[in-house]
């Protein structure tokens, strides 16, 4: 003991007094311990864990935890290096690093030889799955449901048996921002390195810039920070680009630049920005060999920028020289490259232009892997099929796909088979020629299947198509050509299908209300969207129907304040991004003239009734009572959705003994939906 810093004997000794009070009396006197630690206690004693359980821990079968392995194996081999370099720094000390995956079960580890008997007395050890859940308030389990990183020391740990520990764990997130595992140092706390967490915080920062060089190897990659001291460090920002300049991906730093200039760090343009066109700043940053370039934003601010790999160009293998002499020669190689490549001439399409795949990539992952797929199929003859709810942006992703694809100079054709007349199906789809029917034009019409020739129809609702409708566009599908209603001659049409529906077409089809043959030819590739309640990228879309709100309405910019913000991010939105679309236009609209913040009073009343809606105490929002829009709360309490939500969540976590994976499952969420709801609880 005397070998501890005093701080930390301080630390130690309030933490065990809090302890007791906890254990004892249930609460904990003031400043005693931080409101992390607190919280997560409070976690724990929640999902009904014992803080003197002694019981044996689960450890995983070696093909388990080779399955978890191969689940992470990206990060794990990144991650390998930067393990043994950092416990080249610390051998000798008595600690471990680990790794642990989304779970917290420990992938890998390497640890002093002193220390690795004790810690496998407690399991700390490949296979074992250090969440919160499990083994109560410790460094990996904490710092994951906190998304940040923690130090957990001694009797701060909630399990007796873990309380000679010291952890410092921090959170490693993918190139894409999305979480991926945790990265920890643990020792005997007795034994306390003062600088253990900073290590972990350089660590996760080395591992995160190798993840995302290794994610966007093959595009330009741009290092840029404010200050230019900072290109070149671990705290550098870095971006991905596109040859025309759109911005793919962007790690911490710069989407953190990129927030406070108000631009998308996903799917924006980069050179929107600054003063100088894209097709320059290359230039620039190109002759100026490693040089660091300065860019003047259009605000008066200032962005460090260096190349640091332009791989899309090089291979495009542009000579040095500009023919023309005149404009500079990267402006001609991108010009040239938009020009060979249909997609990227699609990803330079401004918005107002129309939705990409590219611009519809807001950070939510079931979204990524729908919009990744369907890029994977853009050109070639598969017909897409959006599935979703009602509202959720199909129709937008049906023309995304579209306007990325080689047919976005064609047209663009929907028909919602759910809301024309069924008399009317036949000849709006197919056509009819003058005088077919009554009340038919003389002229005759081209119906939608031919207006679509050479570029994508669009059916949505196909699911309420009637049958004999089906049997008719099953032949058009299979033999490529229309018959128009009274006409005699088939004319061939090129079309790219993509159709939606929010029906589970397989069941329509068990129903007997899909022909199955039907449904064959329009799933070659079925993609489903989430709902809005379950994406995490809910505040980066406000921030874009914001933007987008402002320009509508000529104002310089919408904003809103940080509780409307939390309601948004919380609310389970039975309308999707329809009613969220919706609800911030109205709200907008309430906005006097000299007013730019949206603030509750502004929420529209019919959804949240005459009082504005309450924060609840776990931080996030509720609406206050409405009639038909909240479910039924119990007679005489008076609990949000929020607290029904959380003790749901709770209640299922306890009966899968914390297994996060096997609780998103009984309660129909995605594994991040249920991460994001449990760090919520805090
Ligand atoms: N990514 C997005 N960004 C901004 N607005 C969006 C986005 N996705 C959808 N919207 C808006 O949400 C609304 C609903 O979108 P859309 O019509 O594409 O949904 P849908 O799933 O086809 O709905 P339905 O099933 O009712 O036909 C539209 O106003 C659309 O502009």
């Amino acid at each position: 003991m005397s070998a501890m810093p005093r701080t930390k004997v301080a630390r130690e000794d309030r933490a065990a007094v809090a302890r007791e009070h906890f254990f004892e009396r249930g609460v904990v006197p003031d400043k005693y311990l931080s409101p992390l630690i607190l919280r997560s206690w409070e976690r724990c004693r929640d999902v009904g864990l014992d803080h003197r359980d002694g019981g044996s821990i689960e450890v995983a079968s070696r093909a388990q935890l080779e399955e978890s392995r191969n689940q992470s194996a990206h990060m794990l081999e990144l991650a390998s290096g930067v393990m043994e370099h950092v416990f080249e720094q610390i051998r000798s000390s008595g600690s471990m690093v680990i790794l642990a995956d989304l779970d917290g079960m420990i992938i890998h580890s390497l640890g002093d030889a002193a220390f690795v008997d004790r810690a496998q007395r407690v399991a700390l050890q490949p296979g074992a799955c250090w969440s919160e859940a499990r083994l109560g308030t410790n460094g990996m389990g904490t710092a994951l449901l906190e998304k940040a990183p923690v130090e957990i020391l001694g009797s701060e740990h909630y399990l007796d048996r873990n309380i000679f520990l010291a952890c410092c764990a921090s959170p490693v997130f993918d190139a894409h921002g999305r979480m991926a595992g945790v990265f920890d140092i643990s020792g005997d706390y007795r034994n306390p390195q003062r600088h253990t967490l900073g290590l972990v915080r350089l660590s996760v920062q080395l591992l995160e810039k190798r993840l995302f060089e290794a994610e966007f190897g093959k595009d330009i990659l741009i290092a840029c920070h404010p200050r230019p001291e900072y290109v070149g460090s671990l705290q550098e920002g870095l971006v991905a680009l596109s040859p025309d300049g759109t911005i793919l991906g962007a790690n911490p730093a710069a989407r953190e630049w990129f927030a406070s200039q108000s631009h998308d760090a996903a799917g924006g343009s980069f050179n929107e920005l600054f003063r100088l066109g894209f097709g320059a700043i290359i230039d620039r940053l190109q002759s100026s060999g490693n040089a660091l370039v300065r860019l003047g934003t259009r605000n008066g601010g200032e962005l460090y920028v260096q190349l640091r790999s332009i791989r899309p160009l090089a291979l495009a293998g542009a000579g040095d020289v500009a023919a023309d002499g005149g404009q500079p020669r990267t402006e001609q190689r991108l010009r040239a490259q938009a020009g060979a490549a249909p997609a990227a001439r699609a990803a330079e399409r401004s918005e107002a232009a129309g939705p990409t795949l590219e611009s519809l990539a807001t950070g939510d992952e079931r979204l990524q892997r729908a919009i990744d797929r369907a890029r994977r199929i853009g050109g070639k003859d598969i017909p897409l099929l959006i599935q979703g709810e009602s509202g959720v942006g199909k129709e937008l992703f049906a023309r995304a796909f579209h306007n990325s694809s080689a047919r976005a100079d064609g047209p663009f054709v929907p028909l919602n088979c759910a809301a024309i007349p069924e008399h009317l199906i036949e000849s709006e789809l197919f056509g009819y020629v003058g005088g077919a029917f009554t009340g038919a034009r003389r002229e005759g019409a081209v119906g939608k299947v031919q207006q679509a020739h050479g570029g994508t129809l669009f059916l949505d609702e196909i699911g309420d198509m009637p049958l004999a409708m089906q049997t008719r566009l099953l032949r058009v599908l299979q033999e490529r050509s229309v018959t128009p209603v009274g006409g005699m001659k088939a004319i061939p049409v090129d079309i790219s299908l993509v159709c939606a529906t929010h029906r589970v077409l397989r069941d329509a089809v068990a129903n007997g209300e899909f022909r199955e043959d039907l449904y064959y030819r329009v799933n070659g590739l079925t993609v489903t969207l989430p709902p809005l309640r379950e994406r995490s990228d809910v505040g980066t879309l406000v921030d874009r129907l914001l933007r987008a709100e402002a320009q509508d309405s000529g104002r310089e910019a919408i904003s809103i304040s940080a509780e409307v913000r939390r309601f948004f991010e919380t609310y389970p939105w039975p309308g999707n991004i329809r009613q969220l679309h919706s609800v911030i236009r109205v709200s907008a609209a309430l906005l006097e003239d000299d007013e730019d913040e949206i603030e509750s009073v502004h929420l529209p009343e019919e959804l949240f009734g005459p009082e504005p809606f309450v924060p609840t105490q776990h931080g996030g929002a509720s609406p206050a009572p409405s009639e038909g829009v909240l479910p039924p709360s119990e007679p005489g309490v008076a609990r949000s959705l929020d607290e029904l939500e959380l003790e749901a969540i709770a209640k299922v976590m306890q009966e899968v003994k914390g297994n996060v994976s096997a609780a998103a499952r009984r309660l129909g969420v995605s594994r991040n939906t249920l991460y994001r709801k449990l760090g919520r609880m805090s």
